[in-house]
């Protein structure tokens, strides 16, 4: 019996989660721009998740919401006055910016960081280097409190190190652990970490999306592979199809997800499937399990259908030995040709024998799925003893939370409600409220003023 799992720790939706169409290459947060939003709803969406795989017997973490609207970012642009003047100027002024200092987007926890688990590094410790996010403004400003979110959550250096994240420029975009996957035969020995970059920036020759940008680059997943101290043969980039990021595959976990032995991923979603397959047998080497290679054909599922509907951004979680279950958002139940594939797949002899649907259709309308809202990270039984243990879904965890979402959410937002001083109020309110509810002391800017 091996003693390590994966754990997957939720980014909790935040009480300013709206719809303002920030994400250019993202279609669903482009089409939705105009839409209200249900932060309510939202959140409680997304505990229901938490709590569902909790129930199945999964460690389920949660990571708290950061401060928005940001003030800190409104006053290094040049905004003065009361916290209400602030906010009074940017709306006239600058509106979009009070929409992006607004967003709620640190729910998608996939980009949070890029983490190695021990079995992986050099020093036997678990690594995280948070995602400097630099491809969009409003999520850019995510990385500090992001790390500050970690530390508090992985506190102890016996087990856990944190790097900063890369530098803020083009060259070095990193957008964490949704353009990274892990293999492995067990969760505590040496894996294989698998990196997909969207282009090389130190190389104008190289293949690039021409519509929409490309978010990582592979000089950002080389760097975070250095810096945890991963073993070259185990290590294996590949990059993603540039016409698939022109689709509007802004992330490669929009289309694969791998776990231990599987690698479940579309046909187009690679430039060159040939070499992914070869570089990750090779990584592969002589372990006894098989690999699996679940590769969906283009005329079963378009890239269109994966697209609509997050087949792919699902989560691949390992029952028992050998069984997984997909864990997909509603919108594939929805799509015939989705449906249709995931009947044949459960019942073909591939490891993925089970389909659970789960409802987060107000993350899925700004283009986060399930596996956005989730960050993977594989832990022994003594660094799962070492993490904040508040952190952690149970029972008694969710109630309170649900009742911490009733007693300061609201249930209609639109982009005119941002520059409302008593939105901040609430917001900071209900944040301060959720340090002491998750023991993560202070680590908001406004409780530090
Ligand atoms: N695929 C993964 N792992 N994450 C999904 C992130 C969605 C996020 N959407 C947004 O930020 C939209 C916000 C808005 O438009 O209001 C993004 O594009 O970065």
């Amino acid at each position: 019996m091996n003693s390590a799992t994966e754990a997957n720790f939720d980014g909790l939706v935040g009480p300013t989660h709206n719809y303002s169409g920030l994400s250019f290459g993202n279609v669903a947060s482009l089409k939705n721009a105009t839409q209200g939003s249900n932060p309510k709803a939202a959140a409680k969406q997304g505990l229901e998740k938490m709590k569902a795989l909790a129930d199945m017997g999964f460690a389920q973490g949660i990571l708290a919401p950061h401060e928005r609207p940001h003030l800190p970012t409104l006053r290094r642009l040049g905004f003065s006055g009361s916290d209400q003047q602030v906010l009074e100027k940017v709306v006239k002024q600058a509106p979009k910016l009070l929409a992006a200092v607004s967003s709620a987007s640190c729910m998608w926890t996939a980009n949070a960081a890029t983490v190695s688990p021990s079995g992986d590094t050099q020093d036997g410790r678990v690594h995280f280097t948070t995602a400097n996010l630099v491809n969009k403004f409003h999520r850019s400003i995510e990385h500090e409190t992001t790390a500050a979110i970690l530390r508090a959550s992985f506190a102890d250096s016996q087990y856990f190190s944190h790097h900063n994240a890369l530098p803020s420029v083009e060259h070095f975009g990193d957008e964490g652990a949704a353009n990274h996957t892990r293999f492995c035969e067990h969760y505590n020995e040496a894996g294989i970490e698998f990196f997909v970059y969207g282009t090389k920036a130190f190389d104008q020759a190289a293949p690039r999306p021409t519509s929409f940008p490309a978010r990582q680059t592979l000089e950002a997943s080389q760097a975070v592979a250095r810096a945890h101290g991963l073993s070259p043969q185990q290590v294996v980039y590949a990059q993603q199809n540039p016409d698939v990021i022109d689709a509007g595959v802004f992330h490669n976990d929009v289309i694969a997800v791998g776990n231990r032995n599987a690698h479940f991923y579309h046909q187009q979603a690679f430039l060159d499937t040939a070499q992914m397959k070869q570089d990750l047998l090779t990584a592969w080497g002589d372990r006894t399990s098989p690999f699996h290679f679940i590769e969906v054909p283009s005329d079963a599922v378009s890239v269109q259908d994966c697209i609509q509907s997050y087949l792919f951004n699902s989560q691949l979680l390992s029952r028992g030995d050998d069984n997984m279950v997909l864990i997909v958002p509603g919108e594939c139940q929805a799509n015939p040709n989705v449906w249709r594939y995931l009947q044949s797949l459960v019942e073909s002899n591939a490891p993925i024998q089970e389909v659970k649907v789960f409802d987060l259709k107000q993350s899925m309308s700004n283009g986060g799925g399930p596996a956005c809202l989730r960050l993977r990270v594989a832990l022994t039984k003594a660094e799962r003893q070492a993490v904040n243990p508040a952190i952690w879904m149970n029972d008694e965890q969710f109630i309170q939370l649900n009742q911490w979402v009733d007693r300061h959410y609201r249930d209609r937002l639109v982009e005119a409600d941002l520059a409302d001083p008593q939105l901040l109020i609430e917001s900071r309110t209900a944040l301060d409220e959720l340090t002491q509810l998750l023991n993560l002391g202070s680590i908001y800017p406004f409780q530090k003023i």
